[in-house]
């Protein structure tokens, strides 16, 4: 897993430096706008241009290109060992790349000026056991010559006053992100970086961190947020960035991402369930794989009659394709009537209706949904290859 670096470190490194003296309230005001990735001009707070990384013969980033823009939300997907780390410490300025450049909050990433404006939780946080949470936090925060008014802020972010004069020894994991979480937030940064921050929390700590996560973008802030939480991220991120085999496979909205594949959800209640299932096999194997809402190779007759293409006939070969016959239907178990769940594209539904018909099953009922930030990231990733055949595993730190 992932290093621990803990946002407090990295300010103690700033406070060596000659600047360590400069408190974010004393910023002048260029330092500022750069410590908030410049709104204003909407100057991007991370732009990252053709990045690469190898550790020994393992290829962790193979050229990432990025703007992270200012004021969202981004979640960093990826399979594990995709680089999500790597990036992240890069843009924390732990790593060096091998090539490329790399401009944090308008300055050099590790830079003391940079690391004023980030905030950073990277694995579990570290904190005196003895020591209250608020006093965990005062003493954070002196270092950094801010004032305790700001303790106070920070805690009311992360739902924690209630809970911040008890030793820090006692806290649930979910109360200790939190708190990490919280020291973070010192000081206003403009980029704040979460590295798995659900990690080990229950459904409550999972929800109520995504309530403040979500309250922290609505103030501006800047979040990178990696997870393998996919619908948390769904939930909390407004843009996302998906990682695989050390590149950038999407860097979108999350609405545009979700329906990038053009694919469709279908859910089915049939019966009997259990011989609708082959059938409806049958069914995806036999059709081509066909492209987005927007796949011209459907003549009106094949639309009209609902009918699918030849394999081949006219598919666009760079569409991302959610194969009819890729994407196997699945048996869920709901609690009234278990059904068929599938991954398609809309213009097979008349299809499988006719299909099951002809084999004697009863269609009750058909749903079509939007896939999922999950069920896309699962394409994307599936049918994004590796580039070259260079081990990437092994060899962890
Ligand atoms: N210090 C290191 N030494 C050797 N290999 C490393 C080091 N750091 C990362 N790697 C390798 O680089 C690749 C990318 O690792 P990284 O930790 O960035 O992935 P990740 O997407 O964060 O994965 P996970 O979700 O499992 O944490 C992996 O193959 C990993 O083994």
């Amino acid at each position: 897993m992932v290093t621990y670096v803990k946002l407090g470190s990295l300010q103690a490194n700033a406070t060596h430096s000659e600047a360590a003296a400069v408190a974010p309230a004393e910023r002048l005001p260029e330092q500022e706008a750069a410590a908030h990735g410049h709104p204003s001009t909407g100057q991007p707070a991370v732009e990252i241009a053709g990045v690469r990384k190898s550790f020994g013969a393992v290829h962790a980033l193979r050229g990432v290109d990025l703007r992270v823009m200012p004021g969202h939300v981004y979640g960093v997907l990826g399979p594990n060992g995709a680089g999500k780390t790597t990036l992240l410490r890069i843009v924390l300025g732990l790593v060096r790349p091998d090539g490329g450049s790399v401009t944090v909050l308008g300055g050099r990433p590790g830079h003391p000026e940079t690391l004023k404006g980030i905030g950073a939780l990277v694995e579990s946080p570290a904190f005196v056991p003895y020591l209250s949470g608020r006093t965990n936090l005062k003493v954070l925060a002196r270092a950094r010559g801010l004032p305790n008014d700001e303790v106070a802020r920070v805690l009311q972010v992360v739902d924690l006053t209630d809970r911040a004069d008890e030793r820090f020894a006692g806290y649930s994991l979910g109360m200790g992100q939190r708190l990490g979480v919280a020291a973070a937030l010192l000081g206003s940064p403009g980029l704040l970086i979460l590295d798995e921050p659900t990690n080990g929390l229950d459904p409550e700590g999972v929800a109520s961190m995504r309530t403040f996560i979500r309250r922290i973008g609505e103030q501006g802030t800047t979040v990178l947020l990696s997870s393998h939480l996919l619908s948390e991220v769904q939930q909390i991120c407004d843009r996302v960035i998906v990682i695989n085999n050390g590149r950038v496979i999407a860097d979108d909205t999350v609405s545009a991402v979700r329906a990038r594949t053009g694919a469709t959800v279908l859910k089915i209640w049939a019966s009997p369930t259990d011989e609708a299932g082959p059938v409806l096999t049958e069914i995806l194997d036999r059709s081509a794989p066909v492209g987005d809402d927007s796949d011209e190779s459907m003549s009106s007759e094949d639309a009209a009659t609902g009918s699918v293409p030849e394999a081949g006939a006219g598919a666009d070969p760079t569409t991302p394709r959610v194969g009819a016959g890729s994407a196997c239907p699945v048996r869920v178990e709901d609690q009234d009537q278990p059904y068929w769940r599938l991954e398609t594209t809309p213009e097979i539904v008349p299809e499988l209706v006719r299909g099951l018909v002809r084999a004697g099953i009863a269609v009750h009922e058909i749903r079509r949904e939007r896939p999922s930030l999950e069920d896309v990231f699962f394409t994307l990733t599936r049918d994004d290859a590796d580039p070259a055949p260079v081990a990437n595993e092994g060899g962890r730190r």
